[in-house]
């Protein structure tokens, strides 16, 4: 049947299947539509491998490792307690980030071969629309058309610099110079206490650097439940060398030594300060690459904040109905900017492509900040809960596990941190678990599997975990909140 299909696409079309943007979203639905017997093109303008590999999840977790060890190494207390004496660490700033770029190069690479390897053509150029069905690419040689039956979107995000923020790249700079740590620098304020201000705060202290943090919103790491974040703030921000500031926007930066940060109140717009600093890593979001993309020859708009909408097959909508044959996926559709979220929706949409009907389910959708100790999370925080609960009808109830009450983290002497978790007091159906402590991304995954199948901590509280482990942190957790449920 497949190979059927296949053969009668190929005589009416280039492609089953062409895909623009290279990103990890536009890779992972290459991998799957290939198993899906797709004949199938990928368009890259720039970077194979796109933003997460490129200038974002890869460079920026290897600096993580690097840093961690340094703090660890450095922390003469910890090991002390754990009857260890160093005398002193050094590290040197361009071997670390060589050690960063090596591994872009490597896993780059890697990615690159495994399309090679899968017979998917790579075509580099700009990719955009011509019509139905239809794509044009500008490259080197000139513009070429190519026809597929299906068309999927990928063009992933940019760093979103706010108005009066100038970039000179060298001492006010985004992520995308910051992952390639050309310098440390004595004292740098950091614009943003997302995932990406956290990550970098991380890094920087570690390697002896002052931090300035400002953040609009009222409070340190908005995107967090409110307990992670307060936790957050004392283990990863109060201890360290970061000043922070909230309720507080940057309105204007200039470039130079120093550089200067126009500091005013976020509600009031009355000015506060002028702050001058050696460095500013602008860390304020992402936007979508939705530019120049010939959405317009298939009478398709972008949403109000320039994403392309989706549905939950990872079909593009307008007006509410499917475009036949164009799907989107990634950071450009607006739903969660991670790269396992892109990948994902490019399985889904690959299944729905190949007749298998399939939809995301955010909910089960894990996020984690690499930081020392790193933060997890997946589902819903305590306040989205209950804002849920009141609209359907019923109660939520949470509660708490110790990093300090768990063997191996005492073992470890790593004892920071929470395991949360949220149900339905009804039903027991868990509905978010959010975590801080050692190991925290790697502990969220059997958490995600959980609320992926709506499991209940009624069952939860029965699964047998490994002692001693970290996991019994969240093991702890479903036998408390079925006890209390
Ligand atoms: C510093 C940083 C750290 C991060 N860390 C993590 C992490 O630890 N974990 C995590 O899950 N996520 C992380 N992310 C987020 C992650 O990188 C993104 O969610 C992910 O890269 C999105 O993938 P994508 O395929 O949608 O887009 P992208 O990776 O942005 O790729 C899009 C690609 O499309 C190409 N393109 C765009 N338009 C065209 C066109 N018209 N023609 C041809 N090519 C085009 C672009 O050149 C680009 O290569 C991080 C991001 C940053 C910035
Ligand atoms: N570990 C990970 O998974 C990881 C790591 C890095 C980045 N990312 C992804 O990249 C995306 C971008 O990260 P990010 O940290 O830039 O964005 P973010 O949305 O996580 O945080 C941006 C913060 O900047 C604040 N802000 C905006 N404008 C401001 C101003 N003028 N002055 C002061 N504060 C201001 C916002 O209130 C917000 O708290 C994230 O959405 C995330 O999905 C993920």
């Amino acid at each position: 049947m497949l190979t059927l299909r296949v053969r009668e696409t190929m005589s009416e079309f280039d492609y089953d299947l062409i895909i623009i943007g290279a990103g990890v979203g536009g890779h992972g639905a290459a991998l799957h539509a290939v198993k899906c017997g797709l004949k199938t093109a990928i368009i890259e303008a720039k970077d194979m491998g796109g933003t997460c590999v490129n200038r974002g999840c890869i460079p920026s977790k290897a600096l993580l490792a690097a840093s961690g060890r340094v703090r660890e190494l450095a922390d003469s207390d910890h090991l002390k307690s754990l009857g260890i004496a160093i005398g002193g660490v050094n590290f040197d700033r361009p071997t670390i980030a060589d050690h960063a770029n090596n591994l872009v190069s490597k896993i780059r690479g890697d990615l690159t071969n495994s399309l090679k390897r899968l017979k998917v053509d790579t075509i580099h150029g700009w990719g955009k629309i011509a019509g139905p069905q239809k794509v044009s690419v500008i490259g080197d040689s000139g513009e070429k058309i190519y026809t597929a039956k299906d068309i999927m979107l990928c063009p992933g995000s940019v760093p979103f610099v706010p108005p009066g923020i100038e970039i000179d790249h060298k001492t006010v700079f985004t992520s995308d110079e910051a992952v390639r740590l050309e310098t440390l620098p004595k004292w740098i304020a950091i614009i943003g206490s997302g995932y990406i201000g956290l990550e970098f705060s991380d890094i920087y202290t570690a390697l002896g650097c002052e931090v300035t943090m400002i953040e609009a919103l009222d409070s340190l790491m908005p995107g967090f439940d409110p307990e992670i974040s307060k936790i957050a703030e004392r283990v990863l921000i109060k201890p360290r060398d970061i000043e922070t500031y909230v309720g507080v926007l940057a309105k204007s930066i200039k470039p130079g030594n120093p550089v200067a940060i126009e500091l005013v109140d976020a509600k009031s717009k009355e000015a506060i300060e002028i702050l001058e600093v050696d460095a500013c890593l602008v860390a304020t979001g992402r936007i979508p690459a939705t530019k120049n993309l010939g959405l317009e020859f298939v009478g398709v708009e972008l949403d109000k904040r320039g994403f392309i909408a989706v549905n939950d097959k990872m079909q593009v909508i307008q007006s509410g109905e499917p475009v036949p044959h164009l799907w989107a996926v990634g950071d450009a559709t607006g739903k969660m900017m991670l790269a396992h979220a892109a990948s994902g929706q490019g399985v889904i949409a690959i299944e729905n492509i190949c007749n298998r009907p399939k939809t995301i389910d955010y909910r089960s959708i894990p996020a984690a900040a690499f930081t020392h100790p790193e933060i997890s999370y997946v589902g819903l925080t305590e306040p989205q809960a209950e804002a849920l609960a009141q609209q359907e009808g019923y109660k939520v109830a949470s509660v708490k596990t110790y990093f300090k009450g768990n063997s191996k983290a005492l073992a470890e002497g790593e004892t920071e941190g929470i395991a949360k978790v949220v149900y339905r007091q009804d039903t027991g159906e868990l509905l978010g678990v959010h975590i801080i402590g050692i190991h925290a991304s790697d502990l969220i995954q059997e958490a995600a599997n959980a609320i992926a199948e709506r499991q209940s901590v009624h069952e939860l509280a029965f699964r047998i975990h490994t002692h001693p482990t970290l996991s019994e942190v969240l093991d702890e957790a479903y036998k408390r909140a079925e006890v209390a449920a």
